[in-house]
């Protein structure tokens, strides 16, 4: 086995866990019953921001018991780095966002850069309303914007998390629960 996924295995064995696979579970449903409750009746077009957003959508899409379309964009900034850089599209949406309730699906919301173009890109492709969900909000002051999402599973400490999506130097995203990184 190649010394990088030994010392891929020693983070992983080495990690805080902050939330429980029980714990992460009981947010997202949670966030499926608050997020039917607002838009049961709005017929949104729903995206998935990838890679991150894979799991928590995944799991959550399955709790949205009422009619939604479901898309995908795909924006990077941290480019298997723990500090982010440039947003980089590598896919725009392909279906059309014009007078729909549009619903963003990520994992995490840390300084705000990728949501806040994210809703900016949505509000001008048309969308009436767009409305975000992330499975952890990071707590700390170094915020981009005040960009505050509409539906937060859980919060988070100021360190580098990963597990339910989140990667750390691409692996671990299957990780089941939310750990962060030692010392960091
Ligand atoms: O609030 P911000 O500081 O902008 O960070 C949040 C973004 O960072 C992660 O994506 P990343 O760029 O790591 O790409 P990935 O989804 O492929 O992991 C995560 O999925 C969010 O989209
Ligand atoms: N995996 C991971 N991605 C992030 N993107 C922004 N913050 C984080 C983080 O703490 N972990």
């Amino acid at each position: 086995m190649s010394a990088d996924l030994e010392h891929i295995k020693q983070v992983y064995a080495e990690a805080d866990c902050l939330y429980t696979e029980a714990e992460v579970e009981a947010a997202i449903e949670r966030m499926g019953q608050a997020i039917t409750a607002e838009l049961a009746n709005s017929n949104p077009l729903v995206y998935c921001i990838m890679n991150g957003g894979l799991v928590v959508s995944g799991k959550l899409l399955t709790k949205l018991n009422f009619p939604l379309e479901v898309d995908y964009i795909h924006a990077t900034r941290y480019r298997n780095e723990t500090t982010g850089g440039e947003l980089d599209w590598k896919v725009h949406p392909s279906t059309s966002m014009q007078d729909r309730t549009v619903l963003i699906l990520d994992d995490i919301l840390d300084e705000g850069h990728t949501l806040a173009a994210i809703v900016e890109f949505c509000k001008a492709q048309g969308a009436k309303a767009v409305q975000t969900a992330v499975l952890v909000e990071k707590k700390h002051d170094r915020k981009a914007v005040e960009l505050e999402s509409d539906f937060i599973g859980l919060q988070i400490e100021d360190r580098y998390i990963f597990g339910y999506g989140m990667d750390y130097k691409s692996y671990w995203r299957n990780a089941p629960g939310i750990f962060a990184l030692k010392g960091h």
